[in-house]
């Protein structure tokens, strides 16, 4: 698994180093989607028409035939029009132009929230991939049962408020491919992300050849119930491994986001993923494991009880009393977990999906400690969802804690969450520090940061926050107010 993941950890370097040399806005790896203004007074800009009449023949957006072919009738050009704005038929102009792709063949997938095209090269020199161009829709109505992912997702806080759709969609396609990066880089199967332009995402086209895609793993043709079995147990332990290695939940998993590809179960669609700190982050895993349930036992086979996979998920080797994180101990701690067999075991998961979990004891409230002194629950324990602390070897994408850092210098009103990520922060800072310049940073072992601050003692602990948070209270009184920068801007403008 390790040389498969530093095999990826090159590619993602390969795509970062060489889209930071072509983004002009030498902004990071994806982030690049150059403002409507750098677009139009780029020399000799295209208008919306030229931009149409000089694309529409590379691309197809009916849905997908056999193998991808290229029509030039005029009526594809209305088609084009029709389905993709002047704005998306830009930014797709730009990934033509850097030769990740040179046509769309066809729509694989039209849904509420994208549409998903067949993108490749018409030139195998250049290269034979093919890729799978997800379109995100910029339709507001879609975006408002979108909010709660957004809301109270720690790395996206600064643009909960956005009332823009197209700024909401674009934040979303971003979410997507740095999900998508989180689980690629750490060993789950799911789909390449390859380049992403403001809210047009392109990844690896999963294919079951002569351009098909393969199957969803609701479509997928089981052979008998030990395929069955296999994939229930792969879809458990890649929940576990989303949960405790990327720090993700991926809160609408499904048999219509899991796919079928060469003879393993790829995670596809984690736009509405979200990090265990969000609020509603355990609610959307029972909600995961419930769906899983449902399909695996509508194929005739018993599933575990959802309360103890809950537990399988979420809780550290040691909780689970096994020696490690490996395949195998994972794979025989599940064989030891009774099977959802009598109706009680029902009733008990009724129950579980009705318990409001909170993260640690100190986020119960008043209608928890009512249901333990109405005997609902036994212990309070019962309502934390999961320990607090993670175990084993978490690695995280150093990129969004950077720009959880940036946004935390923004605003730091929320000293709770600097908290729980101060520690790791402060220890970050102090590598980055010891490495002098901001390099751009690779995955971390979270264990190595964590063990030193995990045998940190209390008052050590304590004294240095309490510097960090003089220091930032000094930083303050000398910052310039926003304000203030903006009267003397404006002077200086009218000047
Ligand atoms: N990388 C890929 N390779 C092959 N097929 C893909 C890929 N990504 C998506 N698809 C196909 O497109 C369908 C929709 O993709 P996805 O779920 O990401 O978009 P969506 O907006 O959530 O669509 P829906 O609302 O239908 O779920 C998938 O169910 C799958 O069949
Ligand atoms: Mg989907």
């Amino acid at each position: 698994m390790t040389d498969e993941i530093a095999r990826r950890a090159q590619q993602i370097e390969i795509w970062s180093s060489d889209s930071d040399s072509d983004s002009d806005s030498g902004s990071r790896y994806a982030q690049v989607s150059l403002s409507r203004s750098a677009i139009n007074h780029a020399p000799n800009a295209l208008t919306n028409a030229e931009i149409v009449t000089k694309y529409a023949d590379k691309i197809k957006t009916d849905p997908i035939k056999k193998g991808p072919k290229i029509t030039r009738d005029r009526s594809n050009r209305a088609t084009v029009e029709q389905v993709l704005d002047p704005r998306t038929m830009r930014f797709l102009a730009k990934i033509i132009n850097k030769n990740v792709i040179s046509r769309i063949n066809g729509c694989i997938s039209t849904g509420k929230e994208a549409n998903v095209y067949h993108g490749d090269h018409e030139d195998p020199e250049v290269t034979t991939r093919e890729y799978a161009v997800k379109i995100y829709k910029t339709s507001i109505l879609v975006f408002k049962d979108r909010e709660r992912y957004v809301d109270g997702e720690f790395r996206f806080r600064n643009t909960k408020n956005q009332s823009n759709p197209r700024k909401m969609v674009k934040v979303w396609a971003e979410k997507e491919f740095r999900n998508l990066k989180r689980l690629y880089l750490n060993g789950i199967p799911c789909p390449e992300p390859v380049e992403l332009r403001s809210h047009v995402l392109v990844m690896e086209y999963l294919t079951k050849g002569n351009g098909q895609p393969s199957p969803k793993l609701r479509d997928h043709p089981f052979k008998d119930v030990e395929e069955i079995v296999h994939y229930y147990h792969q879809m458990l332990f890649y929940m576990r491994r989303m949960y405790k290695v990327c720090r993700l939940v991926h809160a609408d998993l499904s048999e219509y986001n899991s796919i079928v590809h060469k003879d393993k179960l790829y995670i596809i669609d984690v736009s509405q993923s979200v990090e265990p700190e969000h609020p509603m982050a355990l609610d959307f895993l029972r909600m995961d494991i419930k769906n899983v349930n449902d399909f695996f036992s509508r194929k005739k086979i018993n599933v575990y009880p959802e309360r103890l996979l809950f537990k399988y998920i979420t809780e550290d080797a040691s909780v689970l009393g096994i020696e490690d994180n490996s395949d195998e101990q994972l794979g025989q701690y599940l064989e030891t977990l009774p099977l959802k067999t009598e109706d009680d075991d029902e009733v008990e998961d009724e129950i579980f999906r009705s318990l409001h979990l909170v993260r640690s004891l100190n986020h119960l409230d008043e209608r928890d400690f009512q249901k333990f002194s109405e005997g609902k629950v036994d212990t309070l324990t019962d309502l934390v969802g999961t320990h607090e602390n993670i175990d084993g070897t978490l690695a995280v994408n150093d990129d969004d804690e950077e720009e959880e850092d940036e946004e935390e210098d923004e605003d730091d009103e929320d000293e709770s969450s600097e908290e729980e990520t101060g520690s790791e922060d402060d220890s970050e800072a102090e590598d980055e520090d010891a490495e002098g310049k901001k390099k751009k940073k690779k995955w971390v072992e979270k264990e190595t940061i964590l063990k030193g601050k995990k045998h940190e003692d209390k008052d050590d602990k304590k004294a240095r926050k309490e510097a960090a948070k003089l220091a930032k209270q000094e930083k303050r009184k000398t910052k310039m107010k926003k304000h203030v920068k903006k009267k003397i801007i404006s002077k200086r403008k009218t000047k």
